[in-house]
């Protein structure tokens, strides 16, 4: 049977029939996020991220997104402050996009969709593993940047010209020496919500912690990534593009935001 994807049979309006959280949760991801109606917190504190290039150790095209991997065996690449408590271990980064330059993200603001979205997964060294820290409702906190059509993006480079390596399904390559805050813009403005990975399991797991301020991406860089297949060497090519999941009810919950 085919798994989960995001194709015309098994999308992510099919994903409930094998992963039912993602109609009935209370807690799912993406959302629309409407500034207005967003709550600045004074206790909110300023994000933290200090990350040890040395810790990338991949990059793998997983059949869904491309992931560049980090090695998480020490606390030596961690995100700490923002709304959460405690330190949580950078495990990967990843990235979803759309098949033209109108639509990609997963997060919108105000219903506007950006073309790339960054998440920097995140995990609670509260918990013993990152496996058991998935299942747990403050085990994972992902930080989201969204790319805005502009100049080309020199900090995205590195990691677009390995893309040649990792074409199809399964296939990885070394990366290594990379520091992802790099590809982070200017102000570390967030908003922040209790969610859920934007892919299944579609855990309940996630503190999103989405930046305000864009970072760019240039038309042709966003040419790269949709060169990359979802299929497997040998099999019917299918270009990777719209790999977003599009926002989920807001059942209530509050954003918060760090900013005036
Ligand atoms: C393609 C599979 N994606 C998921 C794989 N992992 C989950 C493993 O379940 C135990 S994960 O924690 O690395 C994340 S974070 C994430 S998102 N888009 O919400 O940031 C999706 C996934
Ligand atoms: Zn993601």
């Amino acid at each position: 049977s085919h798994g989960w994807g995001y194709g015309p049979t098994n999308g992510p309006d099919t994903w409930a029939e094998e992963f039912p959280v993602a109609n009935d949760g209370p807690r799912q991801s993406p959302i629309n996020i409407i500034p207005k109606e967003a709550k600045y917190d004074s206790s909110l504190k300023p994000l933290k991220l200090r990350y040890d290039p040395s810790n990338a150790k991949g990059i793998l095209n997983n059949g869904h997104s491309f992931q560049v991997d980090y090695v998480d065996d020490t606390d030596s690449s961690t995100l700490t402050g923002g709304p959460i408590s405690g330190k949580y271990r950078l495990k990967q980064f990843h990235f979803h996009w759309g098949s033209s330059d109108d639509r990609g993200s997963e997060h919108t603001v105000n219903g506007i969709k950006y073309p790339c979205e960054l998440h920097l997964v995140h995990w609670n060294t509260k918990y013993p593993s990152f496996g058991e820290a998935a299942n747990q409702p403050d085990g994972l906190a992902v930080v989201g940047v969204f790319l805005k059509i502009g100049a080309a993006n020199p900090r995205l480079q590195k990691v677009l010209d390995a893309l040649d390596g990792i074409k199809t399904k399964g296939k990885q390559t070394t990366f290594s020496n990379f520091d992802p805050k790099t590809l982070l813009p200017g102000s570390l403005d967030y908003w922040t919500y209790e969610g859920s990975l934007t892919t299944p399991p579609l855990l309940e797991s996630v503190t999103w912690i989405v930046l305000k301020e864009p970072v760019s991406v240039s038309a042709t860089q966003m040419t790269k990534f949709r060169n990359l297949l979802f299929s497997g060497e040998g099999e019917n090519p299918c270009f990777m593009m719209d790999n977003c999941r599009p926002p989920q009810p807001l059942k209530g919950r509050q954003v918060r935001a760090s900013f005036k």
